[in-house]
């Protein structure tokens, strides 16, 4: 199980360094087993901050995340468990080796053992699980494939190592509709497996289509999240509802636009940087924002 406890992120900005931005607050929430949960959020509410920092990419400012105990410092343990894909899949290849090389890249690093003609057969099985052909794909460049089929290599790779848990950032929106909702598919045939996934994205009705949870993001803290159904069915905190709400509208602000009469956080007596439970698994923020 993935958990993140009190996380928070600082960036060092400036000339020197001398300022920083929170871009991740007080951050908790789990991911347990075969589950697919979505953390969605307008651009810079720090989605990929959190998912960077699962992945190690990111340390963190304090707080912890682990998986099933282990640290991100862990290292090949954690990884072994915990992969992750990108929005622009070309960026995670060499474009001067061919695209299968990231196959030969695990190996190295976890199977070293592994006689070459077992290795092949693993490579294939993998692919096929992607819905990838084999002899379409190896020996390629990364020019050579479309965007969808190295969006599937990334995600064969990572069923290699046999993990727990995909982080998988805005890994559609670079591809055009079919594909994404292939991919999209394939996801969910992995949850199946019992794969768990962290979806981040900020389409929130790919989120719908595939999460059974949602945690909602503003600016680097969570507002709400619970089972999926409840957050978009019924919405309790005003960001949540103006996410869900159509366009936004130009000649109103964004409290403007959203009257806030109750509080749930106040009324359920929410602690301070804390989330009210307002149903069963089903978490809201204090709604009065930056008055409170
Ligand atoms: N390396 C960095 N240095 C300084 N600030 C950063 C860095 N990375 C992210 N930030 C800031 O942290 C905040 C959160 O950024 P992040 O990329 O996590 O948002 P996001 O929700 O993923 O946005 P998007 O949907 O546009 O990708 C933003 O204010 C961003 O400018």
């Amino acid at each position: 199980m993935l958990r993140l406890d009190d996380v928070t992120k600082e960036f060092r900005i400036g000339a020197f360094g001398g300022k920083s931005v929170a871009a991740v607050q007080g951050v908790s929430f789990e991911v347990v087993p075969g589950e697919v949960v979505s953390l969605i959020g307008e651009s810079g509410s720090g989605k990929s901050t959190i998912g960077r920092m699962i992945l190690g990419l990111n340390p963190v400012t304090s707080g912890s995340i682990t998986f099933d105990g282990l640290p991100v410092r862990a290292g090949k343990e954690y990884y072994r468990r915990v992969q992750g894909i990108f929005q622009d899949p070309f960026s995670s290849f060499n474009p001067v080796f061919k695209a299968d090389r990231v196959f030969t890249m695990i190996k190295e690093a976890y199977y070293p053992s592994v006689s070459g003609p077992e290795w092949t057969a693993k490579v294939e099985e993998s692919l096929r699980d992607v819905r990838l052909n084999p002899g379409q794909v190896l020996g390629k460049y990364p020019h050579q494939l479309s965007g969808g089929q190295l969006q599937r290599l990334l995600i064969a790779r990572a069923l290699l190592l046999d993990i727990k848990l995909l982080v998988a950032d805005e890994i559609t929106s670079m591809l055009d509709a079919s594909t994404r909702i292939d991919v999209l598919n394939l996801l969910a045939e992995l949850k199946i497996r019992g794969l768990s996934v962290l979806y981040i994205t900020h389409d929130l009705s790919l989120g719908n289509y595939l999460a059974e949870r949602t945690v909602v993001l503003r600016r680097g803290s969570v507002v709400e999240m619970g089972p999926t159904e409840r957050v978009f069915g019924d919405p309790l905190h005003p960001y949540t509802r103006e996410l869900l709400s159509a366009v936004p509208r130009l000649h109103e602000t964004w409290d403007d636009a959203v009257p806030v009469e109750t509080c749930l956080y106040h009324e359920r007596g929410g602690g301070a940087g804390g989330l009210a439970e307002a149903e069963p698994g089903h978490f809201v923020a204090c709604a009065r924002l930056d008055t409170c």
